[in-house]
């Protein structure tokens, strides 16, 4: 999207997750996780409410502190798109203007946006669909329109570690189809892409996947062996008495 990007060289391989612990309160929400994932593919983190999705992405993000372990290969400008929170549409922004501020880092004091990032910004709109509708304030758009528009303020900063918290949950068809192209586009650049998703669509288009259950990592490979694996686990979750054995369903040591 820029050649002024910050994605990584072709050196970068990824980041490695190692004995994660995050207790936050008296929740362990993420227990002895071990995890790659890879610079160049998306990778679908799925699971229940409570399941530490989000929290992985929070200590991905370094806004949540681990309690223990290590991860190896975190680049420094990483780009959060977390879950709509409601306050956002109180916000005095056109959606171009929200956008923006995914510049801002870069920018000056000034954070005045030249020729070159307002490309970046239309490009970022285009991605998600919302070029037509930037002038609107955020306050009117709808839930989904608004969404979208914190997605293109994640594409905006080009980061070499891109996470996102359910992207696509209030989006419509075209705008999940959208958003699903713009991920696998950022991770064909070379980025790590991350996201946390309820959507049996965007899991199936990701390139692997992550299936967490409280906390902990049970099952990592393609889209398909982990929404069987998770398939699994909820019908023996439904059918507790049937003599179904605990389904262990770890793929692999690493998750890689
Ligand atoms: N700020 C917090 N303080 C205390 N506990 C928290 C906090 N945020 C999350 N938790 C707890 O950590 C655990 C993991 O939560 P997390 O938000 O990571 O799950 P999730 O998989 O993203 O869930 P969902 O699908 O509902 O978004 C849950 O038990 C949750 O209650």
């Amino acid at each position: 999207m820029s050649t002024a990007s910050a994605l990584p060289t072709s050196g970068s391989t990824g980041i490695r997750v190692t004995d994660l612990v995050v207790r936050r309160g008296d929740v362990t929400a993420l227990d002895a996780l071990d995890c790659e994932l890879p610079a160049g593919v998306v990778t679908a983190v799925v699971g229940g409410n409570g399941s530490g999705k989000s929290t992985l992405l929070e200590v991905l993000a370094g806004i949540v502190a681990p309690t223990t372990g290590a991860m190896a290969g975190l680049p420094d400008a990483r780009a959060l798109v977390v879950q709509r929170t409601g306050g956002d549409d109180r916000l005095p922004l056109t959606g171009r203007q929200a956008v923006e501020m995914g510049l801002w880092r870069e920018l000056g004091p000034l954070r005045r946006v030249g020729p070159h990032g307002r490309r970046r910004v239309d490009a970022a709109l285009d991605a998600v669909g919302m070029r037509g509708e930037a002038h609107r304030q955020l306050g009117a758009m709808s839930g989904g329109q608004r969404q979208r528009v914190l997605v293109a303020q994640g594409l905006v900063q080009d980061a070499p570690l891109l996470l996102l918290d359910e992207p696509a949950a209030a989006a419509d068809v075209d705008a999940r189809d959208r958003i699903d192209a713009a991920l696998a586009e950022r991770a064909w650049q070379g980025a790590v892409v991350v996201v946390a998703t309820h959507d049996r669509a965007s899991l199936a288009r990701a390139d692997r996947a992550l299936l967490l259950d409280r906390g902990r990592l049970v099952a990592a490979g393609s889209p398909a062996e982990v929404a069987v694996a998770q398939a699994a686990r909820a019908a023996a979750a439904l059918a507790p008495q049937a003599g179904g054995a605990p389904v262990d369903e770890r793929m692999t040591s690493t998750g890689a």
